[in-house]
């Protein structure tokens, strides 16, 4: 259970998944709802929100903290991922929540009721590298869904993140998950694994997308890489690609093509880089489009360079009136940034506001 190394927190963490499961049957016999919240740590709102939907929904909510070193490429940021535990444990600590329960007198107040903080030994007994050809073990491959969007410019990704989402529904055994839109295809492709993989906990409906949290001010989609931002950069670069899908959401919904939309993002972004670029001394911010698409949610496919939104709308045509994925990645400094917007109706793709 709680170990001596670990920061002083109110709520229990399980470090095995032998000292988990026992609590877990607890609830288990006690037949009561458990949600889940899987991370990466360094907290922000973004986060919380998820919490904050499990602790409405479910009797218990459990939140893993576990740096999953399988879906970094060698060449990426793992040994600097920003690690904040203490004040991960103390924001868990404060969080509660009024709920009314049926049969009980007045609302009733819940708090998270349990952190999984496993080592990486613990998730992968076999050891892990994250060099592909050298991996010994049993991994989860995403085959067919995984070679557009994120999975074009992080090709060993998804495999990774697959893989340790099996493992975390095995320990942790959630009645109902919850991910962020912020991470749309991780999101997808992990309710489409609970389906493919006949999961039971949970079932593919009850793994539930939360939209995306923004900075108030500029919009920007909070996530734990923004740490690596500069001031300047967060300020004056990191806000163009969020207001890059808006240009192009406002392009589609005027009737453009695929390929206008995205030349208009495009654009906007290449225009500030340019500008961030040409200002000198320590003002001078290095900005790089990775791309903007638009995919189909079911297939991950992207539109034809023609479609537009009349189009892709009607009946008859390969869209039948699904929404659009727009989404875009784009490196601010060291810092890869990633966004999207939902054309369409968020709930046929189970966002719930
Ligand atoms: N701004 C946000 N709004 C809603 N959910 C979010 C947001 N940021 C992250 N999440 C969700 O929180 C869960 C854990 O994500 P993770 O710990 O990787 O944080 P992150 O901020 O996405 O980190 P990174 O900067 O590495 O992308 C994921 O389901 C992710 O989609
Ligand atoms: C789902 C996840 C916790 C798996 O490591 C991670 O990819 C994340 O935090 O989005
Ligand atoms: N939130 C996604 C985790 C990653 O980029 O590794």
């Amino acid at each position: 259970m709680s170990s001596a190394k670990l920061p002083e927190c109110s709520i229990p963490i399980f470090t095995t998944v032998a000292s988990y499961r026992e609590w877990r049957r607890e609830a288990h016999d006690a037949k009561q709802k458990v949600g889940f919240v899987a991370t990466m740590g360094a907290l922000h709102d973004g986060h919380l929100a998820l919490v904050k939907r499990s602790l409405a929904e479910n009797d218990l909510t459990v939140l893993s903290i576990f740096v999953n070193p399988a879906q970094f490429a060698p060449h990426e940021d793992l040994a600097t991922y920003p690690s904040t535990l203490p004040r991960d444990l103390e924001l868990l600590s404060a969080m509660s929540l009024p709920v009314n329960v049926q049969g009980s007198n007045g609302p009733l107040v819940r708090k998270p009721s349990a952190v999984f903080l496993p080592t990486v030994l613990e998730m992968y007994p076999s050891g892990i590298s994250q060099t592909i050809s050298e991996q010994k073990g049993t991994f989860v491959d995403v085959k067919g869904y995984e070679h557009q969007m994120e999975g074009k410019s992080r090709p060993t990704f998804f495999r990774g993140v697959a893989t340790v989402v099996t493992k975390l529904f095995n320990a942790i055994e959630p009645t109902q998950t919850y991910f962020g839109q912020k991470d749309i295809q991780q999101a997808l492709l992990l309710r489409r694994m609970t389906r493919d993989m006949l999961l039971s906990h949970p079932l593919p409906d009850k793994l539930h997308i939360v939209p995306t949290v923004r900075d108030l001010t500029s919009s920007l989609a909070l996530s734990s890489r923004n740490a690596y931002l500069t001031p300047h950069e967060r300020e004056v670069a990191a806000p163009v690609l969020h207001s890059a899908l808006q240009v192009s959401k406002t392009a589609w919904q005027n009737g453009a093509s695929k390929q206008e939309c995205i030349r208009q993002a495009c654009t906007l972004i290449t225009d500030t880089a340019e500008k961030a670029n040409a200002s000198g001394g320590d003002d001078k911010i290095d900005i790089r489009l990775d791309y903007i698409e638009l995919n189909d949610p079911e297939t991950f496919d992207v539109l034809p360079e023609e479609a537009s939104r009349a189009q892709w709308e009607s009946e008859g045509s390969e869209g039948k009136g699904r929404p659009v994925i727009l989404s875009g990645a784009m490196w601010v400094g060291r810092t890869r940034l990633i966004d999207n917007i939902i054309l369409g109706d968020t709930r046929k793709l189970g966002i719930i506001e």
